[in-house]
């Protein structure tokens, strides 16, 4: 049996929300928000909605904040990726692309905090676009995602971004991406990645350390490293020990830049402290905390699934342990 529920959330956040400097390294632009629906589910990504932004909506973007995204990221994102940005219809960018992108193309390292569906997927991808090269054959940038699903759906995003625009003749060759998921990887994966590096590697952090260890791969040739969700891997002693060490690797290499991202950091104040304490991020790193204010326009509407499976007694727990979060289907006994 499957329940479908349909909330209408957060696309285009067009208002400037207050500026409120916490911290030399924290920037809150909080307000209080009216949120939708609070969704406490392990995330699912929404879906974009086929309908474009409207006219009315673009022209309530048009206050002294509007830069579209494309005047965001002009002179730093390739020009075939913008125009992927737009086919897809981004075009207006959201109150944490707004705040994040100039922060990122400035090479500082960042911790993006703002709530779930607020865009925070598409803020790092513009910056690993930004700093990619299709051309070298080596991967570049890493997301590091908690569970297999979401890895799956950043990697179709980073996939349409990177794809070819519509009635081009694109002669150089295009970013590949890369996923490297619990339980989907394959040894033909393992052997490609040696023979021909893609550009940017979507991997859990089982998958990943995993590699690192047989060192079938480097960190050497990253220049950026995304951490997403990174208050679902607080929740495991083992998730926590493997970033540590991921982190303690990255802090050597040159030219690094790394980005968190999360709709909810615990403790933000201690985790800013121990990034920098730690060298897990370089010492001017930024947390930039975006909150809506506003209920959103319904351009755009999320979509999330619930199945509704009888789970064995003995799976609950660890359901719980959040380590079966993969399980979509369980056959029932
Ligand atoms: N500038 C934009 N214009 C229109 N839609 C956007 C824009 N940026 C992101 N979206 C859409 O908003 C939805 C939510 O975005 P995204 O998944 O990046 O949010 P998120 O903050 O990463 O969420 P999560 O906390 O789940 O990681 C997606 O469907 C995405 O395609």
């Amino acid at each position: 049996m499957a329940a479908i529920a349909i909330s209408a959330a957060h696309p285009i956040l067009v208002t400037r929300v207050n500026h409120k400097l916490s911290s030399p390294n924290s920037i809150d632009f909080t307000n209080r928000a009216f949120l939708p629906v609070s969704i406490s589910l392990k995330p699912l990504r929404a879906v974009l909605s086929s309908s474009a932004v409207s006219t009315e909506e673009l022209a309530a973007g048009t206050g002294n904040n509007s830069l579209t995204l494309r005047e965001l990221c002009q002179g730093h994102v390739p020009e075939h990726v913008l125009r992927r940005m737009e086919e897809t219809g981004y075009v207006l960018p959201t109150d944490i692309q707004r705040e994040a992108l100039p922060v990122l193309f400035s090479s500082r390292d960042c911790i993006l905090h703002a709530q779930t569906g607020s865009g925070k997927t598409l803020t790092y991808l513009l910056l690993i676009f930004s700093l990619v090269n299709a051309q070298r054959s080596a991967v570049q940038a890493v997301i590091v995602v908690p569970t297999r699903e979401l890895g799956m759906q950043v990697t179709k995003v980073a996939r349409v971004l990177a794809a070819k625009p519509l009635d081009t003749d694109l002669e150089h060759k295009l970013c590949t991406v890369m996923a490297l998921l619990d339980g989907g990887m394959l040894r033909r994966h393992k052997s490609w990645l040696k023979a021909e590096p893609p550009t940017i590697v979507v991997a859990t952090m089982g998958s990943l350390c995993q590699l690192i260890e047989k060192h079938i791969f480097k960190l050497e040739s990253v220049q950026v490293l995304v951490i997403d969700e990174v208050d679902f891997l607080f929740n495991s002693s083992k998730q926590v020990s493997s970033l540590k060490k991921l982190l303690a690797s990255y802090s050597s290499c040159n030219n690094r830049q790394t980005v968190f991202a999360s709709a909810s950091i615990p403790q933000h104040r201690r985790f800013l402290h121990d990034c920098i304490q730690q060298k897990w991020t370089k010492s001017d790193v930024l947390h930039v905390h975006v909150n809506a204010i506003k209920p959103l326009p319904s351009c755009l509407h999320h979509r999330f699934v619930t199945q509704m499976v009888l789970i064995p007694f003995y799976l609950t727990d660890m359901w719980e342990k959040n380590e079966a979060s993969n399980i979509a289907i369980l056959n029932t006994v």
